[in-house]
Order: C-alpha cells, then sequence, then structure tokens
C-alpha cells in the first residue's frame, strides 16, 4: 500500500518513522510519502492561504496550490482522504476497508479549512474517490494529527505488520464490536491488588467466558451507544469457539 500525506507541517508526521509503521516501512509493506504542501507554491513568500470570501475570522487554504499537489501525487485509483471537524467518523470498521486499498492519500488542512472546491473538483474525477473523515468531537488545529491516526489504524492492518495476527481480532471495536476486556500480567500480587483468580485457573472456557462477560460490562457501561448496534451473530461464534 501506498500512502501519500501532503501538509504545511511534514515534521508532524514524523511519529510515522518510529514503532510498528517505521518497520513497515523499513520492510516495504507500507510505502509512505509525507509532502510539505508550500513545495507546489510559486511566490516567493510561499503562501498557501488566503482571506474567506464572505468574511469571518481566520483564513482559508487556496484551491490552487491544493491543485498542483494533489495533481502530483493522486493517480487513477487513488482515494483522497481529508481530515475535517464535519468529517464522518473514522471507525475501526473504515480502517479496514481502507487497509484493503492500493493508494491513499491524506490531505491536512490548517486554518480554517481548505477551500471547498478541492473536494468538489476531485469528486468529480474520474477514478477517484474523495472522503471526508473526523477523527472526534472536539477541534484540533488541522489535520495532521487525525493523518497519523489514520495512517497507524490502517498501516497496523497490513498483513506482516503485527506480529501476532490473532492479537488484531479480540480487540476493541473488533468483529464483535465490543470493547476490549482487562489484561493482567506478573507479579499476580500488586500494590494489594490480586489478579482475577479465573485468570490463574487455566481453565481457558471459563477464561474465555469471563473475558466475554467483562467486555460485555464494559461496553454497556461506557459505550452504551455500542450496545445498540452489538453484532450477537458474533458474539454467539466467539462463545462457541471457545
Ligand atoms: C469562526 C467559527 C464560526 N468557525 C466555526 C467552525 N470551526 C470549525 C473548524 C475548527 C478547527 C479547524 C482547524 N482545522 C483545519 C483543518 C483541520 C482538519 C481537521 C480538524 C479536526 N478537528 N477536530 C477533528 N476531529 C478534526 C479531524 N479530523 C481541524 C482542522 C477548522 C475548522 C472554525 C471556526
Amino acid at each position: 500500500m501506498r500512502i501519500d500525506v501532503v501538509s504545511i507541517f511534514p515534521d508532524y508526521l514524523a511519529p510515522l518513522d518510529l514503532s510498528l509503521v517505521g518497520k513497515a516501512r523499513t520492510g516495504g509493506l507500507l510505502d509512505l510519502r509525507v509532502h510539505d504542501l508550500r513545495d507546489w507554491t510559486t511566490d516567493r513568500h510561499r503562501t498557501v492561504d488566503d482571506t474567506p470570501f464572505g468574511g469571518g475570522a481566520g483564513m482559508v487554504m487556496r484551491p490552487d496550490v491544493w491543485g498542483t499537489a494533489l495533481d502530483s501525487v493522486l493517480d487513477d485509483g487513488a482515494h483522497l482522504l481529508v481530515p475535517t471537524p464535519s468529517g464522518a467518523p473514522l471507525t475501526q470498521r473504515t480502517a479496514e476497508r481502507l487497509a484493503e486499498e492500493q493508494h491513499l492519500v491524506v490531505a491536512c488542512g490548517r486554518y480554517e479549512g481548505i477551500d471547498a472546491r478541492v473536494a468538489e473538483h476531485y469528486r468529480a474525477r474520474p477514478g477517484v474517490r474523495v472522503s471526508e473523515f473526523s477523527i472526534g468531537d472536539y477541534v484540533l488545529n488541522g489535520g495532521e494529527v487525525a493523518a497519523l491516526v489514520l495512517v497507524e489504524a490502517v498501516a497496523r492492518l497490513l498483513p506482516g505488520v503485527v506480529g501476532n495476527p490473532e492479537s488484531l481480532v479480540e480487540e476493541s471495536h473488533g468483529a464483535a464490536g465490543l470493547l476490549e476486556y482487562p489484561v493482567y500480567t506478573k507479579p499476580p500480587q500488586w500494590a494489594g491488588l490480586d489478579v482475577p483468580d479465573v485468570l490463574l485457573s487455566g481453565h481457558h472456557g471459563r477464561i474465555a467466558r469471563w473475558r466475554r462477560d467483562q467486555a460485555l460490562r464494559r461496553t454497556a457501561g461506557r459505550r452504551p451507544d455500542l450496545v445498540a448496534a452489538l453484532d450477537v451473530a458474533a458474539l454467539d461464534r466467539a462463545d462457541l469457539a471457545t
């Protein structure tokens, strides 16, 4: 998979040189290219923004500079992803679908956002899909943090990136849509607290049922919205697997 990220702060994406994503890049599993939007400016001040039509606070990113940049990195079949506070929520299911694609391009806006004609222009281009997404209901100063989230959420799903693929199955927001159960390791006693006895029992069936019960309790307590969307069939399949 190839992912291009375009930003006026390319150094914001430096963490993607680290850990599993960094290894995926050096191992050839992920072709990640980070670009400085200002490389496509033509004026001496390398201007990327201007005042908003209709007035209002702040500045808007110019469509011409973005158009030159995206024409340079987009190819047929690419999926243009634009982080924005008004975007569709980025979910695990979205990450799974994106991980199946060949070429993603992430356009990181700043200021008050990118001129709306940019997304409109590329939506009209045959062979290019455009998706505006948000990583949560809070306000950030730009799209770079969202790009980091998206790249990590997608890259970890690529074959060979995560050492034990099984760990991708029992995850929060996993197949059954449950939050993850609590995890423990040595020492068995710490700060006067014990590990639940069932986890020391060696009885795999009981352990699996305890974990599922804990996941259900957590989901009901912390994310009642997910309970309504629970995939009960997947839950039953998970039960049968124990
Ligand atoms: C004046 C007044 C009435 N306006 C009312 C609406 N406000 C909305 C507004 C606020 C901030 C930004 C800054 N910004 C620029 C590009 C950009 C990309 C993503 C995000 C972003 N924020 N939060 C997320 N989950 C995001 C994602 N994904 C933020 C971005 C852009 C837009 C702006 C102020």
